[in-house]
């Protein structure tokens, strides 16, 4: 499996990964000059192609970054734009194919000073790439806070000038840009916020590195997409029924019914064979009359968690879904606790999505010890951080954690360290979902739009996610899946979404999907 990911345009590389495959290339006969020259031309033509002939201001720094930067400055002075370039660092201590198209510029070179962007129409942001260790400070500084000022449009080159190219992060501030030329392959810092949000249009170059470079690197992150897992994808087939097509247990809570009722649906519409939707008698008429396709089962009063627990002795029930509108208040938190252990405890495929997760918040080691099978925890932030309070590998998970303590990790890191703690696929949610798996796999998600922040859509993603895995695709596979589809929905619905329009509109996007990856 890890072998299939690795051949896809969908790698992700961090800022070590990404030098070491520079080195491979060079390595493998590509001279860096080339590399360093391909680059500039990348970004050059990118400028060219949107941008009208204006005053342009090529900002150098001390790096390799800076390198690209000479070369995008003689190749528009060239072209006949007005280019004024400046630069911030030593000619000495250039690496050599940065000093050789140093002297190749055949303008002049100016020193950095905010007066330079009185006459400017365009910045390129050559001043940091993936070299950048700490925050811009002085003269560079003054520059992009100038830049933001002004509001000057940017190109940055790589990434925004003080982007962490492998997490993201912003170190002080960062001019936004309009154009993000990166090289090779994207780097997470591009997906993962708030990078993604200075990066603007981001364009991905060829520079001649050769593909085969990525085969001599462990490499464990992609952005989602359809090529990671569409192989998988468990369609419909003629000598199918729906027994085959799996049976999931969504557990409904006793007050807020309107969760699992969503979950329920997205596991249906998704394509699990049957649904059913385990309630406490009690709310049993409110159920039962809202659903029809899915079918509800009587859980008697207090004794929930053994009728749950009695329902999961027939083996058809493949999958099980626990959390949406389970309940917290009160008795309903150990309810809920034993519910998800009842679940865990069958070893079979288990999506733990909202209450089933801050039910544990007080001791997340009882959850963790619990999870032997297949199992996908669906959180969002503030769930996360009840569950997962520390981020370092040093963190000892049997120390009772404190919620309030900050987060300081990356969300990359942060998911992955959730998923190898549990041993759970983490899908830690939001606008740039990260999906890990404990063997240290981790996908980014990038084409989910803000119009899914409203109620209830997490409840659907869940069923999706256990509609998946009663079809028999693996927990990393669904997940991804899922929250791509998912993803999908929320931009073929749009603005004015609501929850409940998501498994609606799942049957058009499943069918765009189709067509797009499965056309002969
Ligand atoms: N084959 C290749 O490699 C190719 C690479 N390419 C290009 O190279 C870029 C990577 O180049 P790079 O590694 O030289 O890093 P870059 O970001 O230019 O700066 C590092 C310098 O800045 C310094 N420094 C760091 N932070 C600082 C701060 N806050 N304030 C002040 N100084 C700071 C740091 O010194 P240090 O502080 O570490 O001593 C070092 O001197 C990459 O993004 C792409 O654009 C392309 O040409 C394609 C082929
Ligand atoms: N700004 C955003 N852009 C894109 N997707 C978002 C954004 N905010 C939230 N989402 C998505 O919406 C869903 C919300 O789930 P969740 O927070 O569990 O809400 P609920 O419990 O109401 O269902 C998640 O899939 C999340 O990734
Ligand atoms: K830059």
């Amino acid at each position: 499996m890890a072998h299939m990911y690795k051949q896809h345009s969908q790698i992700l590389l961090t800022t070590n990964e990404m030098g070491k495959a520079d080195s491979a290339a060079v390595v493998a006969g590509v001279p860096a000059m080339e590399l360093m020259a391909a680059a500039g031309k990348a970004v050059a033509d990118a400028v060219l192609g949107r941008w009208s002939r204006c005053s342009v201001l090529v900002l150098c720094g001390p790096g390799n970054n800076g390198g690209d930067g000479f070369v995008v400055s003689q190749l528009l002075l060239s072209a006949g734009w007005p280019v004024r370039l400046a630069f911030w660092g030593s000619v000495e201590k250039l690496s050599p194919e940065a000093a050789h198209f140093y002297y190749a510029w055949q303008g002049e070179v100016e020193a950095y000073s905010v007066d330079l962007l009185e006459q400017t129409d365009l910045v390129i942001d050559a001043m940091f790439g993936a070299g950048l260790t700490h925050a811009l400070e002085d003269k560079a500084r003054d520059m992009v806070d100038g830049i933001i000022e002004r509001k000057i449009p940017v190109c940055a080159i790589d990434v925004p000038s003080g982007v962490d190219g492998t997490t993201g992060a912003a170190l002080g501030n960062v001019a936004p840009a309009e154009l993000t030329v990166t090289f090779f392959r994207q780097k997470p810092g591009h997906l993962l916020f708030p990078g993604r949000g200075l990066c603007g249009k981001l364009v991905v170059a060829d520079i001649g590195i050769p593909d085969p470079v990525l085969d001599e690197l462990n490499l464990q992150t992609w952005e989602n997409s359809p090529e990671l897992w569409c192989r998988d994808y468990p369609w419909p087939r003629s000598e199918e029924h729906k027994f085959h097509r799996g049976h999931a247990v969504v557990y409904g809570g006793e007050n807020i019914t309107g969760a699992s009722r969503l979950t329920a649906r997205g596991a249906m519409r998704i394509g699990a064979g049957l649904v059913s939707l385990a309630v406490p008698i009690k709310a049993w008429a409110i159920y039962a009359t809202a659903m029809t396709s899915v079918m509800v089962v009587k859980l008697e009063q207090s004794q929930e968690a053994e009728d749950f627990e009695e329902l999961l002795l027939d083996p058809r029930h493949n999958v099980i879904a626990v959390g949406p509108g389970a309940g917290l208040a009160g008795f309903e938190r150990i309810r809920t606790r034993k519910i998800v252990l009842a679940a865990l405890a069958t070893n079979r495929p288990t999506v733990l999505d909202a209450d089933a997760l801050s039910a544990f918040a007080d001791d997340p080691k009882i959850l963790f010890d619990a999870i032997n099978g297949p199992c996908v925890m669906t959180p969002h932030e503030g769930e996360f951080a009840r569950l997962f309070p520390t981020f370092n590998e040093s963190t000892d998970i049997n120390k009772s954690p404190d919620i309030n303590e900050q987060c300081v990790a990356d969300k990359l890191t942060r998911t992955r360290l959730a998923a190898k703690l549990s041993g759970a696929v983490v899908v830690l949610k939001g606008a740039d979902t990260v999906i890990a798996s404990p063997d240290g796999r981790a996908i980014i998600n990038s084409n989910a739009p803000a119009d899914l922040a409203t109620g209830g859509s997490g409840d659907v993603l869940a069923g999706f996610i256990v509609g998946l895995l009663a079809q028999g695709m693996l927990p990393f596979d669904a997940a991804a899946a899922a929250v791509w589809l998912h993803g999908e929905v929320g931009n073929e619905v749009g603005i004015g979404l609501i929850a409940d329009d998501l498994p609606n509109h799942l049957p058009k996007v499943l069918s765009a999907f189709k067509r797009q990856y499965f056309s002969d």
